[in-house]
């Protein structure tokens, strides 16, 4: 299911941080999203699941499709076990006296986790408890959260800002293999190479717009200056 988004607009005290963005993602593409601290793109990903709310434009996410988000900061319970947090991305779609402990989640649930942990390559670490597996372990059971969501779009806000670069490597591939397993998938990343290597697209956020939207080949050094430059800060209007 594709992510459609057309004339995003947000402001937060009357000061604008989106102004008007378009961005499509369809099933099977990795969009990476740069641009410098302040120019929008978490917000723009918060109004996709309603952490934010737009004041104007439309967000669609395709069919019955749901969207997913994973953060830098990566929010697992460290005392339960990565099945049982990979569990908990399910739990809205439970009746509630099956979501009020790990005892009660349904059998099927915990094949649903595992099978989700095994796409993030994990299933040998199920029974692991979460605060003892490595930042980029982290990262990716708490992508398999996302999909134990049944999300078909995946947004990924800054997911290896806090990792070494080979675990921050090995996430932004997998992120990359579930969009060509037909996830639509759309990563906020401050690192142009990796994005260079993985996405098959890049959209440019400048001062709450669309600066730049093509294929990372053509993303240059001189794109990169002006997607980075200092910010103009826009005053309210008055
Ligand atoms: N809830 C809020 N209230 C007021 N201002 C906000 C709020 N959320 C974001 N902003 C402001 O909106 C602007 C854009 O923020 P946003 O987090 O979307 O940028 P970003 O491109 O993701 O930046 P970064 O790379 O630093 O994460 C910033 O100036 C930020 O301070």
């Amino acid at each position: 299911m594709s992510l459609h988004i057309r004339g995003l607009r947000k402001a937060f005290d009357g000061r604008t941080v989106l102004d008007g963005v378009d961005l499509e993602v369809v099933p099977g593409e990795f969009v990476a999203v740069l641009g410098a601290n302040g120019s929008g793109k978490s917000t723009a990903l918060r109004c996709v699941v309603g952490l934010d709310r737009p004041d104007a434009g439309e967000i669609s996410v395709g069919g019955t499709g749901r969207a997913a988000m994973v953060f830098q900061r990566i929010h697992l319970v460290g005392r339960r076990t990565a099945l049982d947090n990979v569990c908990a991305g399910a739990l809205g779609r439970l009746p509630l006296g099956r979501s009020l402990s790990p005892l009660l989640f349904p059998r099927t649930l915990r094949e649903e986790a595992m099978a989700c942990l095994d796409r993030v390559g994990l299933a040998d670490r199920a029974a692991e408890r979460a605060g003892r597996l490595s930042g980029g372990q982290q990262q990716r059971v708490a992508i398999a959260r996302a999909l134990c969501q049944q999300a078909t779009v995946v947004l990924a806000d800054e997911p290896v800002s806090a990792l070494d670069p080979s675990a921050a490597e090995q996430v932004v591939a997998l992120l990359k293999d579930l969009a060509a397993g037909g996830l639509a998938v759309a990563a906020v990343l401050h690192q142009p190479d990796l994005a260079r290597r993985h996405a098959d697209r890049v959209v440019g956020l400048a001062g709450g717009r669309v600066a730049f939207d093509a294929p990372p080949a053509a993303l240059t050094d001189a794109d990169l200056t002006t997607l980075y430059a200092p910010m103009t800060i826009r005053e309210p209007a008055r």
